[in-house]
Formats: structure tokens, C-alpha cells, sequence
């Protein structure tokens, strides 16, 4: 037998106290247990969970104890003996559909989790509970989403809509629809701004969820149709102009966002939409110009080339095959995807959104315009070094490029704002954690968000944590803050830190990328978070919370630059088209040398700040969402691809957090049913169940616990 170290905190609630604004939940006494086993007997005949290398985890039951090592015979036949140190419990009576939250488990830990979201998955119920929320606010949980990779319409009809509506969190099954309820009705409740935070790799189903959350809020914040468009028509219908201009087919995801974007939704006084924004970070602008086999450039091109023939004559356009920007990938057409259509639906939603046709012929004439640039060759100039265009009608095709994006101002316009707006529900669809093979500025950006956000879930969580108990009145002084702020220094210092270090190589006309890894290497060779790989001269390994990843140097310092080269930006600016010559307005004549530098790493830090700013005046509420496979196809669960995506999403660390305190909830009556066979004279029928709890704690001797009543 093991060393057993349980713990066991009894909480009470007074009833009332906590539930102001919830009448449906009946926790009857509001009295619950929080319940931390830090290890577990290990028996023989103990089920328990074993690490394997193929499924992650396999369950197994003891065979033998000796000491500290552990022989077990795991389901899939084979014997394995193992430290008892990795051995995890099995809860025997853990129902075989998995549970809605998982909160509820006996056993919070990895393999738990895993199995968990994989039976429900198995029965389609795609969504889940991690990590235990804050019943008095809501905020803090975390809803797990696993893409079905198939319809599951019956799951978002107005009559689930309906349902969701008014009910209590944790009455129905989990649903992004109940998540955007609770943040609505807090912020109705409590006038505070609410935020829900979506993130998961590519493909994993954010873009979708934040579609389900904003047609929730419409539908509780939409007013009675009028005779002129709605706000919330108007939000609703710039995803389909986003996704036009900002999505592509990639080897991931055939309609992959290729920006971030964080929706903020004004509510007046009375729970209507009054206005909204839109904020997008980091658009992926490579792609505009370099497409790779199989995948497809920004959607918006092959549209236009399956446009009407009076729209592809008055755009001189035809067969995407014959475009540069196009042809570099095999790739034309998507699965089910009718590109005609689409460019009739993505005009249609921008008559929606209030962009005139004058604008829409604007932003599709920059459109095509890029696509001709793209086919234009050059020819040696007469000066040493110098190029001019091929012929005549490349000079033509020069005077309009355009940065696709800026269609965010207008349709931020166009929605219009509500300057008195007192609250708002921000939806934050961002790209999560990345490590691949090779990691470059994009990557360093992206995970930079995502310590970021990290930063900001485990102090929410830990406030959170730290004010439950001390309400309840129990000690906590033991509980450990995880902070990740060594690696936000390391990253975002100034001076000093990787993306100063980065913009002083970007202004420093000598610079390589080898002299900037060289930099970072002296400056952080005794950083904890920093590691140079044995064997390479310029990569750069960051301790993340979510893992290492090693970062390749070689196109940082092209990929921070920002500028327009002085006589483009002339050469725009003078452009008649007043949607071009609006897309780079002249710069201020007075800006100093230094002022004039721009890098894309230090305005991407602003907009972060900016971000965190706002998010930091919101109750968070979050959305992990999971790829199950990267098939993109149903019913298949990878078990360690969905770990690895668990870890990124800061879930298991969430866990961890929540372990830090006290993981495990259960009522009291709960707690006295499954463990008083362990002196079952403790239901003598004389004691309520918090007496019985006591008495219980006490008969069998366990050490550490405290009793809040
Ligand atoms: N709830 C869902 N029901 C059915 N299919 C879904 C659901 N969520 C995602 N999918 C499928 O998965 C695809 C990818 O989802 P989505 O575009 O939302 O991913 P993403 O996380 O936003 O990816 P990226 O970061 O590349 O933009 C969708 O096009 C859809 O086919």
C-alpha cells in the first residue's frame, strides 16, 4: 500500500449569499466539499491509468505492489510495471457517457479528462465543462469544444436557442449558447462588461463558435425588425465579409481565419445591441502574394474570377489558372464550395453591412488590381541595379495595390458605434498555442498572445480562487500563484527584451538574423525560459507554459519591418479611387527618424496591451476548442493530439491551478453517500449531513482538513 495523503476541506454556503441572481439551481443547503487527493492508495486489484505511447493513457488494473513500483495488466492485454508516481486511479464508477462537467469527476486528472471528453465524443456530445467555474459569477470556467467535423444542426435551431435562454448554467448540457447566456445575463445583472475568450489551433472549430456566440447575443439583443438594417443584422453578416477577405483553404482548415479578431458587442441599458466593433490582429499578408500546394489564396480571389460576366469583363478577369498569385498552388476550387455563389452571398452581406456599391466596386477593383500586379514581370532597368515593368500594361496595373484588411474600418463605420454604450460582451477568436517544426515571427507572435492570455486567466482565476476562500474562511496560505510574467519579460521588456532586441537589429542596416540570434544568446544565456539548441547558430529555444518551442531566426527581421516605401505610398495617396488613396493617408511630414520606424512585433505588443486592457475590465468567460484529428474527419479521436491541444490551451494548466486549491466539489449529501461505508454509524439519523460529514472526517482519522461551517 501507498502513502495516502487525501485532504478534505467542507465548505458551507449559507444559502442565498451566493446565488443572488439564480433561482433555478437548487443547491438546497448550498453547502458543498471540496476534495483534494494529492495521492491515492494503490492496491492490487486498484483500476488505475498508465501511460502508454501509442494512446497517451490506458487503463489497467493492479497486479502486484512492490514498493514503489506498480505491476499492472492493462485492457489492451499487455503487462506493464510502472512507478507508483505515474500511476493515476480510475474511478470504477465513472458513467460510461462521460459527465457534462467535468468538475464532477472523482479524479480531476489527465487521463480523467481525456477518457471523459472521449466517450462523449463518441456519442457526439461535443461540449464540456473543465475546471471549475465560480458558481457566484459563472466566469472562470472553461467550455470545451471537440469539432464533430459534421452538421449537428438539431444543436443550434432557434428552439435551442430558446431553451438556453433564462436557464441556469449547468441545468441544460454545456453549449457556447450557455456560455454567452450566463455572460449576457451578468452583465445585465451585475453592469459589467462581459468577455468570452475562443482560442484552439486551426481548424479546431473557433471561427464556428464565435459565429454560434454572436448569433446568441443577437438573438437576446436584437430589437424588433425595423424598417433599416439592425445592428445585430449588421454584426452578423460582417463574418461572412471577414471570412471573404480574411480566410483561406490551408492544409488545416479549408476556410482557415488568417487573423485574429475580437468582436466587441454594445448593449444600451436595456440588453439591447447598440452597437459594435471589430479589432483584428495579424493578418496573414504573405499569403496574398505566396500560396503554397494544396492550399488557396484569401477567398476573395476566386470569387471574383467566378463572378457574373459583367463583373469579370469590367475587372478584366477570367480562369484563376492564369494568375500568378493563384496558379502557384494546384488548388481552385473547395469541396461543396460554389465560388459564384459565394461572391454573390459575400455582395449580398456587404448591401447588409452598409458598404455602398460605389465601395463594394472600390474593394473589388483593389482586388483584382492585386491580381494583375501579380502577373506583372519585369525587365532590366537602364541604371545598374534598377527594374522597370515588362510593358504597358504592367504600369497600369502599379498604381493600385492595397492592404486587404482595411475593409475592417469600414465595416466598423458602417455598424457604427455606441460612444454611450456602458457595457459591452467582447468575443475574442484568436489562434492558440503554435509549435511546429520550424516556428517564425508568425508563431512568436501568436504564442506571445497566448502567454498573454494565459497571464490573464490564472490571475482571474487565482483573484477568484483567494476570494471564494477566504470567504469561506479557509486557509489558503499555501496555495502558490502560478505566473508565467519571467517569460512576458523575456519577450516584451523594454528595453532589453526579444522584440526590443529585435527592432534595434531591424534599424541597424548591418544586421542578419545570425548577428540577432547571437544578441539574444548573450543577453539571455543565463534566462531560465531561454535556450540556445545545441547545434544551431540561429534558432532560439522559449520555455512556454504550454511547452518549448524553438524558434527559427532566419525571417524575423524582414517579417517585423513595416513600411511603405516613400514613392508607393505617393504613388497610393495621389490614386483617384478614394478607397485607395484612403488606405494610405500621408504620413506627418515632422516625424523624427526614430518615430518613423515601425515594427510589426512592437505594434502587435500595443494591440495586445490595448486588448488586455479591455479584456481586463470584462468578467472572462472561456472556449477551448479541440481538433480531434487532423483528417478533418467525424468520429475519430486522437487521444494524444487532443492532450497536446489540452496543454496549449492552458486547460491542464487551469487544472493545475484548481489542484493548487481544492479541485473536487461535491455536495455534502454526496459526500456522505459514497464515503460512509467507511463508518457507516455516522448515518445514525440523529445528524444533518454536515454533521455527518464531520463525524465522518474525524472517525477515520485523516489529517489535514477543515471544517468551514
Ligand atoms: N460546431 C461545429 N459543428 C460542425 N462543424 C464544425 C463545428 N465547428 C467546426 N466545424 C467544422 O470545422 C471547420 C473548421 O472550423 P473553424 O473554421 O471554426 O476553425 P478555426 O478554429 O476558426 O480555424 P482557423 O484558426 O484556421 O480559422 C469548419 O469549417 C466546419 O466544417
Amino acid at each position: 500500500m501507498v502513502s495516502i495523503v487525501m485532504w478534505f476541506a467542507v465548505l458551507v454556503k449559507n444559502s442565498g449569499q451566493c446565488f443572488k441572481n439564480q433561482a433555478a439551481i437548487d443547491w438546497n443547503l448550498s453547502l458543498y466539499i471540496l476534495v483534494q487527493a494529492t495521492t491515492t492508495s494503490l492496491a492490487v486489484g486498484s483500476l488505475v491509468w498508465v501511460e502508454d505511447s501509442d494512446i497517451a493513457w490506458i487503463d489497467g488494473e493492479v497486479m502486484q505492489v512492490n514498493g514503489e513500483d506498480i505491476k499492472v495488466l492493462c485492457t489492451s492485454g499487455k503487462t506493464v510495471v510502472v512507478k507508483a508516481s505515474n500511476v493515476y486511479p480510475k474511478d470504477a464508477e465513472a458513467p460510461s457517457c462521460g459527465v457534462d462537467d467535468m468538475t464532477k469527476l472523482a479524479y480531476l486528472h489527465e487521463p480523467g479528462i481525456l477518457q471523459n471528453l472521449k466517450s462523449r465524443y463518441d456519442m457526439n456530445e461535443i461540449y464540456a465543462i473543465a475546471s471549475n467555474g465560480f458558481f457566484q459569477t459563472y466566469t472562470g470556467n472553461i467550455l470545451i469544444a471537440v469539432n464533430p467535423f459534421r452538421k449537428l444542426p438539431h444543436l443550434y435551431d432557434s428552439h435551442m436557442m430558446a431553451q438556453y435562454k433564462g436557464a441556469d448554467f449547468g441545468e441544460l448540457s454545456p453549449h457556447p449558447f450557455a456560455v454567452a447566456d450566463a455572460a449576457y445575463r451578468l452583465m445585465i445583472n451585475e453592469g459589467i462588461s462581459q468577455s468570452i475568450l475562443v482560442s484552439g489551433e486551426s481548424g479546431a472549430g473557433k471561427t464556428e463558435s464565435t459565429k454560434l456566440l454572436m448569433q446568441y447575443l443577437a438573438y437576446m439583443g436584437g430589437r424588433a425588425a425595423a424598417e433599416e438594417r439592425t445592428v445585430e443584422q449588421k454584426v452578423l453578416e460582417s463574418n461572412p465579409v471577414l471570412e471573404a477577405f480574411g480566410n483561406a483553404k490551408t492544409v488545416r482548415n479549408n476556410n482557415s481565419s488568417r487573423f485574429g479578431k475580437f468582436v466587441e458587442i454594445q448593449f444600451d441599458p436595456r440588453g439591447r445591441i447598440s452597437g459594435a466593433a471589430v479589432r483584428t490582429y495579424l493578418l496573414e499578408r504573405s499569403r496574398v502574394c505566396q500560396v503554397s500546394d494544396p492550399e488557396r489564396n484569401y477567398h476573395c480571389f476566386y470569387m471574383l474570377c467566378a463572378a457574373p460576366s459583367e463583373d469579370t469583363k469590367r475587372y478584366k478577369l477570367g480562369n484563376p489558372r492564369a494568375f500568378h498569385y493563384l496558379n502557384q498552388s494546384n488548388c481552385y476550387e473547395l469541396d461543396g464550395i460554389d465560388d459564384s455563389k459565394e461572391y454573390a452571398a459575400t455582395r449580398r452581406a456587404m448591401d447588409v453591412v452598409g458598404i455602398s456599391s460605389e465601395e463594394q466596386d472600390a474593394i473589388f477593383r483593389v482586388v483584382a488590381s492585386i491580381l494583375h500586379l501579380g502577373n506583372i514581370e519585369f525587365a532590366k532597368g537602364k541604371e545598374v541595379d534598377s527594374s522597370v515593368p515588362k510593358d504597358e500594361k504592367s504600369w497600369f496595373h502599379l498604381r493600385t495595390a492595397a492592404e486587404l484588411l482595411m475593409i475592417v474600418d469600414k465595416i466598423n463605420s458602417s455598424i457604427g458605434q455606441d460612444s454611450d454604450s456602458k457595457f459591452l460582451i467582447g468575443v475574442l477568436d484568436i489562434y492558440g498555442f503554435e509549435s511546429f517544426k520550424t516556428n517564425s515571427f508568425e508563431q512568436f507572435c501568436i504564442n506571445l498572445t497566448n502567454e498573454k492570455l494565459q497571464q490573464h486567466f490564472n490571475q482571474h482565476v487565482f483573484k477568484m480562487e483567494q476570494e471564494e476562500y477566504t470567504k469561506e474562511e479557509i486557509n489558503w496560505s499555501y496555495i502558490e500563484f502560478v505566473d508565467n510574467q519571467d517569460v512576458l519579460d523575456l519577450i516584451e521588456k523594454k528595453p532589453g527584451g526579444i522584440i526590443a532586441l529585435l527592432d534595434e537589429a531591424c534599424m541597424f542596416p548591418r544586421s542578419t538574423h545570425e548577428t540577432f540570434a547571437q544578441k539574444l544568446y548573450q543577453t539571455f544565456k543565463n534566462h531560465k525560459r531561454f535556450s540556445k539548441p545545441k547545434l544551431s547558430r540561429s534558432d532560439f529555444t522559449i520555455c512556454h507554459y504550454a511547452g518549448d518551442v524553438t524558434y527559427q531566426t532566419e525571417l524575423f527581421l524582414d517579417k517585423n519591418k513595416d513600411y511603405v516605401v516613400a514613392e508607393h505610398q505617393a504613388l497610393l495617396t495621389a490614386s483617384k479611387c478614394s478607397f485607395v488613396s484612403g488606405l494610405f493617408p500621408p504620413l506627418a511630414q515632422e516625424s523624427s527618424k526614430s518615430s518613423k520606424f515601425s515594427s510589426i512585433g512592437s505594434r502587435f505588443k500595443q494591440q495586445l496591451l490595448s486588448l488586455l486592457e479591455t479584456l481586463s475590465s470584462t468578467e472572462p468567460h472561456y472556449i477551448r476548442c479541440v481538433k480531434p484529428n487532423n483528417l478533418l474527419k467525424p468520429s475519430i479521436f486522437e487521444n494524444k493530439n487532443v492532450l497536446q491541444q489540452l496543454q496549449c490551451g492552458g486547460v491542464m494548466e487551469a487544472i493545475r491551478i484548481s489542484c493548487a486549491g481544492y479541485p473536487t466539489k461535491k455536495p455534502f449529501v454526496e459526500f456522505v453517500d459514497r464515503f460512509s461505508l467507511l463508518a457507516p454509524e455516522v448515518l445514525d439519523g440523529s445528524s444533518d449531513e454536515v454533521a455527518a460529514c464531520k463525524k465522518l472526517l474525524k472517525k477515520v482519522g485523516l489529517q489535514g482538513y477543515q471544517v468551514n461551517v
